[in-house]
């Protein structure tokens, strides 16, 4: 049953998530490298990992994580509390905290099927509910407004803060792959301040395979990433594609379920950072596989992005100087940056394909839209 009167709320009981099947299709999968973040406290453990991520991410930007801390557990149980969200809470209920394009905002709850997609009239299908940091900055604006995320809070907030810890592991690692202080990245990102990072639940309502076939089967276009660095939480339903560079050209591939495992992939502000010397990854999802597609595609994600006061330039790094790669250009906010990024994309009628166009701040560009 659904509850209609946020002022009368009661908690919904929440089952066990149960995960889909894995497809039985042959996918092309892309080659992932796993870092098993484990020896990260241990004596020289950071600049083995940093050698070794070093690798994996002048390739493709896209890899796993693994010991990471987080249990199978924890990760299972944010995946019941997604669906159950997206299941019992009423469209008054959840909508009391909706994003807010118009102003590059993206906390709080986004309906599905309110826009349309490549010109057609087969409307986008993404529903989410994009949960804000709970360190006393949204508490009032978002957190308390939506009662499930308030009755939830300290189980959702224990995993935010763990899925922020992942990421500053990962920021320390890109700051030695650079030479640059080992702080350098994680004081642009630091829990305790004002950023648009969020946790997200995710959910993609199958469509009519016809309508599909209008949008050569996109769920959701070619793209970028628009803040510094994305988690996503294994996900067993296939669809998720990366772009790869062959030696023909590129090529998309499949990315594979990893057992307990974070798919992390670096976004716009790490680009930025590093004149692309870490690789923002193209990415897009299709629709899933004949034996997937009746599952519900539900994401689990921290999307971590630049601090209010953080400044996007490129790092005076020594790896980049030797390569030629670093300029002295005038810095960007990373909050601006991610706010028109967001405004940019989200505030239309309909998501286009922009394949190939180009969007700018200051100096620093993307493309926004990839084929
Ligand atoms: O659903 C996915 O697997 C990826 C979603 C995505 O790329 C995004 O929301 O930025
Ligand atoms: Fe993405």
């Amino acid at each position: 049953m659904t509850q209609t009167d946020p002022s009368v709320w009661t908690p919904p009981t929440v089952p066990e998530w149960e995960y889909p099947k894995e497809t039985t299709e042959r996918l092309e999968w892309a080659d992932l490298s796993t870092i098993d973040l484990t020896s990260f406290n241990e004596p020289s453990g950071k600049k083995a990992l940093a050698e070794q991520l070093s690798q994996a991410i002048q390739k493709d930007g896209f890899f796993a994580v693994v010991g990471h801390g987080i249990s199978k557990d924890e990760v299972k149980r944010q995946f019941a509390l997604g669906k159950t969200f997206f299941e019992s809470q009423s469209n008054e209920v959840k909508r009391q905290r909706v994003v807010d394009f118009d102003d590059g905002d993206y906390f709080g709850y986004k309906a599905p099927f309110e826009k349309t997609m490549f010109g057609t009239d087969v409307k986008e299908n993404v529903e989410l509910l994009n949960v804000p940091k709970f360190n006393g900055f949204f508490d009032d604006d978002v957190i308390n407004r939506i009662p499930y995320l308030n009755h939830f809070r300290s189980e959702i907030e224990s995993f935010s803060r763990k899925s922020f810890e992942v990421a500053r592991k990962l920021f320390v690692l890109f700051a030695i792959i650079l030479e640059l202080p080992e702080n350098y990245f994680a004081d642009q990102h630091r829990y305790e301040d004002y950023s648009d990072d969020h946790l997200r639940y995710m959910l993609y309502h199958p469509r009519p395979a016809e309508d599909d076939a209008k949008l050569d089967n996109n769920w959701a276009r070619g793209h970028t990433d628009f803040g510094s660095l994305t988690l996503l939480f294994s996900q067993v339903v296939a669809g998720l594609q990366i772009r790869t560079e062959t030696e023909s050209g590129y090529e998309w591939k499949h990315i594979r379920p990893v057992d307990g495992g974070i798919i992390c992939n670096i976004a716009d502000a790490l680009g930025f950072y590093s004149n692309n010397y870490l690789k923002s990854t193209v990415h897009r999802v299709l629709r899933p596989p004949d034996d997937q597609v009746g599952s519900r595609r539900l994401g689990l994600f921290y999307f971590v992005r630049p601090g209010k006061g953080s400044q996007i330039e490129i790092a005076p790094s020594p790896v980049l100087k030797k390569l030629g790669l670093y300029r002295d250009l005038p810095a960007v906010s990373g909050q601006h940056y991610v706010r028109s990024r967001v405004k940019q994309y989200h505030t239309k009628t309909t998501y286009d394909r922009n394949y190939g166009e180009k969007f700018r701040v200051g100096d620093f560009e993307i493309i926004d839209g990839y084929e």
